[in-house]
């Protein structure tokens, strides 16, 4: 049986296309990593495997059943955006309210500590910090020890530390055979967590599979290099991305470029000093640019790197 499988999904708000036909099925074990910029149609996507909104157009089978079942609902747990508890009670009676609708749970103690919670614990939520009021968040879902587990955006309000803590407590989570389905725009949050990635924009998937292979759906390199050339010769080199200190005599320079071949050619046979060369292949925040057509943004920081040259 499969834990997630939605075909055809699609929804709409008036004119706007939010989902547009996604098919997805995720396995048991799968940490799917829903990469998309803002706008892409992830809370939207989540929403509908939850359950909590009419899919226009598709359907989706949760653990082999209707995910508005009772029975699904209450092996699946989510971490949404903005999730509201009654700001008069604590940290642990919330999540101790949210245990009891669970018929199999864990101690409400248990799942404070998952979410580093335990010394905020006997707060009023009205008291808590924006990130400590998202990390209840996670409390709440952990509660009823799911066998999936959905998380919007989960770290957007959490400082680094809270970050780092949290991707351990989901590697944690995972490594229990449990699903988790988190969505992100943030490229460094689906590397070393995700074993899959659908990258989504304007409601579509545009790649789905392990990183490594949507990093590889791109060619090309990145080629630092600090260098004493002159404005014109750096203008001439192809794929400029960025130039640092545009007015200073050696410049900290990067390219991007499909073959760093030809570039390396031109640039070590000019009677410039190169140093600090660093050579690396296309990244994933590469295939993600390209995938997404970001490739605006790229083409953006190019102009900006030629203009800062002149
Ligand atoms: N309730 C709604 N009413 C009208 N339009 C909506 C509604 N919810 C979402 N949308 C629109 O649907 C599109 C997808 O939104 P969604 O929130 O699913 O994207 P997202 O990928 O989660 O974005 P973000 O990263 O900014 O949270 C957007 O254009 C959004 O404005």
């Amino acid at each position: 049986m499969h834990a997630i499988e939605a075909h055809g999904l699609r929804r709409t708000f008036g004119d706007v296309v939010a989902v547009d036909g996604i098919d997805l099925v995720v396995e048991p074990g799968e940490v799917v990593a829903m990469l998309g910029p803002n706008g892409a149609g992830k809370t939207t996507t989540i929403e509908m495997l939850l359950g909590m909104r009419t899919p226009t157009a598709g359907t989706v089978t949760v653990l082999g059943g209707e995910p508005t079942d009772r029975a699904v609902r209450a092996r699946v747990g989510a971490m949404l955006q903005d999730t509201d508890a009654p700001g008069s009670l604590t940290a642990a009676e919330v999540v101790d309210l949210v245990g009891a609708y669970h018929p199999v749970r864990i101690p409400t103690a248990l799942a404070l500590e998952r979410a580093d919670l335990t010394e905020h614990a006997h707060k009023r939520v009205s008291q808590l910090s924006g990130g400590q009021r998202q990390r209840l968040s996670f409390a709440i879902a952990m509660v009823g020890d799911p066998d999936v587990l959905y998380l919007d955006e989960p770290t957007a309000a959490l400082d680094v530390a809270a970050r780092v803590e949290l991707w351990e407590h989901v590697r944690a989570f995972a490594a229990l055979g449990r699903t988790v389905v988190y969505s992100t725009h943030n490229l460094a949050e689906v590397k070393g967590t995700a074993s899959r990635v659908v990258v989504i924009d304007r409601g579509r998937i545009l790649a789905d599979g392990a990183p490594e292979d949507v990093r590889r759906l791109v060619e090309g390199a990145t080629i630092a290099l600090t260098t004493d050339a002159s404005a014109t010769a750096l203008g001439a080199l192809p794929g400029l991305r960025s130039v640092e200190d545009p007015g200073g005599a050696v410049r900290a320079v990067v390219l991007h470029v499909t073959d760093p071949v030809p570039a390396l050619r031109t640039l070590l046979a000019s009677d410039a000093h190169v140093s600090a060369l660093e050579v690396t292949e296309a990244s994933l925040e590469d295939a993600f640019f390209a995938l997404t057509g970001s490739a605006h943004a790229d083409a953006r920081t190019t102009q900006t790197a030629e203009e800062a040259l002149r």
